[in-house]
């Protein structure tokens, strides 16, 4: 085995037990085989970034493990819970956020409405979000949007934001449910330089102040290797390689594969 093991061993090789595990993840759309039997670990607390070229089986593999995608075979683990079986809202509820590659807020209502309506993860029901939101729940709406630094836009028609702000939204709505772990699908896509460094500090806040785990699905290689703990790299629906930053970037295979001369 290389220094670049099967993400299982990087897991256990920093000593801590697994928040998120899956072992033998598949799904072909028809005859197209988009992830092929992929093992993923996720660490309490670690960032993780999931990097390949395009086609390669990163938002498939994603939407596998938040549930969003019906796998054809594997098993999905989350903190200690079987949750293969469950749908997305399902596993939420467990404790998985996420943001999608094309964003997903509500553009007509405001900043502050959208934040609210992250609660809708937390299992909060269709009916019940017609009730205001408890007094909890409405500080800490206030706390993410300070956080993420547009608390003078607060109510604001969120269709009026920036790309950049509509991914700061996201993430706002996706920590609402108090998720352990977060997945980011594309966050930098359309964003701007200043916003991409604001989106990076946010997320080493969360991280730092508050444990969430992240994957991070991204093509910004430089924002990628600037956050992670971990790289996993994807090829054809397979994992290339698995490792810390330095060792990803060395790697013939990769640099052949994906990230060039
Ligand atoms: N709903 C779908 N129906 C049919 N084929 C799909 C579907 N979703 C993904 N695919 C195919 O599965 C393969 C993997 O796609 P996927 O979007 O997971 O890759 P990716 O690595 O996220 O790509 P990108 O970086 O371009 O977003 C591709 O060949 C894609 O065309």
């Amino acid at each position: 085995m290389t220094k670049l093991q099967s993400s299982s061993v990087a897991a256990e090789s920093s000593g801590t037990a697994s928040l998120l595990c899956a072992r033998g993840v598949a799904k072909s759309f028809g005859g197209i085989r988009a992830v092929r039997g992929v093992d993923f670990d996720v660490a309490a607390g670690e960032i993780v970034g999931l990097v390949g070229p395009n086609g390669s089986g990163k938002s498939t593999l994603l939407g596998c493990l938040s549930r969003d995608i019906a796998m054809d075979t594997g098993k999905v683990l989350f903190n200690g819970t079987d949750i293969s079986g469950l749908r997305a809202m399902q596993a939420a509820r467990n404790g998985m956020g996420r943001t999608f590659q094309s964003v997903r807020i509500f553009p007509e209502l405001s900043v502050w409405e959208n934040a609210l309506m992250g609660r809708q993860w937390k299992g909060v029901g269709l009916r019940s979000m017609l009730c205001p939101a408890d007094a909890a729940t409405r500080r800490r709406a206030g706390e993410l949007i300070d956080l993420m630094g547009f608390p003078q836009l607060m109510h604001e028609y969120a269709g009026n934001l920036s790309g950049g702000q509509m991914r700061l939204l996201e993430l706002v709505m996706a920590m609402m449910s108090g998720p352990r772990l977060v997945m980011l699908d594309e966050a930098t896509s359309g964003v701007n330089p200043t916003l991409i460094e604001s989106l990076k500090h946010y997320v080493k806040v969360l991280n730092r102040d508050e444990g969430v785990a992240f994957i991070i699905v991204e093509h910004n290689i430089g924002f990628i290797f600037s956050i992670a703990d971990r790289i996993v790299v994807l090829d054809d629906g397979k994992i290339l390689a698995n490792g810390q930053p330095e060792d990803i970037r060395q790697n013939q295979e990769v640099i052949v594969a994906y990230l060039g001369a």
